[in-house]
């Protein structure tokens, strides 16, 4: 479980999420909200790429401030840009980084590696220098070397920006697959709609807090 308590984050002098106190126990769970409103930095205080001005972070029970280490292995992330996850010169080495950081038997490292790629269709890119992938490709690679890592929640900041429709799909299917707890912000709607909570932010406050049908249309009623 995600809990927020009390948290507020400020950059300098400006707040940018405001005395946010949430339980996240949904398996799936979409944020929301327009340009600026705090979706990203909301979602970077989850893994602890970034620690709240005030309150608590809590992800099963451990501070992101004080168990920075422990939550990160818990928690993946997948990054709008995909070019700040990708460290590896080529696709299959990158993939399988961070499962060697996780220190796996390299016989485990090899099965997760080759069902990531034929997964997300990247087989015949196996060798392909990562830098020379189209912007959707590497979007693809940074979600699978995520799933191969098979943390117990992944948050998703905007992963679809960049893909064509067949990938869109293909990402939206391998999400609703996953079993782990998600934690997705998105500015595409339709990829929400069956998700089990949305949160509208606004300035970073929670304007709304539902079902996606009347979460959506309480934030497309807001964006008129
Ligand atoms: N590192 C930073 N330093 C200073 N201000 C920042 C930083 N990161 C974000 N901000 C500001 O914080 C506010 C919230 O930004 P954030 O990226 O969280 O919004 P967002 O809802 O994800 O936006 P978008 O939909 O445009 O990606 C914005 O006004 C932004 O300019």
């Amino acid at each position: 479980m995600i809990e927020l308590r009390d948290v507020t984050h400020r950059y300098g002098e400006r707040v940018v999420l405001q005395d946010l106190s949430l339980r996240l126990e949904e398996r799936r769970v979409a944020v929301i909200g327009g340009n600026g409103s705090g979706k990203s930095s909301f979602a970077r205080l989850l893994n602890g790429l970034q620690l709240p001005s005030e309150g608590q972070v809590l992800i099963d029970g451990l501070d992101t401030r004080t168990e920075g280490k422990a939550v990160r292995r818990r928690v993946g992330f997948v990054f709008q840009n995909p070019d700040n996850q990708i460290v590896f010169p080529v696709v299959e080495e990158d993939l399988a980084f961070g499962l060697k950081n996780l220190r796996l038997p390299r016989d485990e490292i090899r099965a997760r590696v080759e069902s990531a790629l034929a997964r997300y269709d990247l087989t015949e890119l196996r060798e392909h220098p990562a830098h020379l992938l189209s912007g959707g490709q590497k979007q693809l690679l940074a979600l699978a070397g995520v799933m191969a890592m098979a943390p117990a929640h992944i948050v998703f900041d905007e992963p679809t920006t960049l893909l064509d429709l067949r990938n869109k799909r293909r990402v939206a299917r391998a999400i609703a697959e996953l079993p782990q707890n998600v934690v997705m912000i998105s500015h595409d709607l339709e990829l929400l709609r069956d998700f089990d909570r949305v949160i509208v932010l606004d300035e970073g406050r929670i304007v709304a807090d539902d079902r996606p049908g009347p979460a959506i249309d309480f934030y497309e009623r807001r964006m008129a």
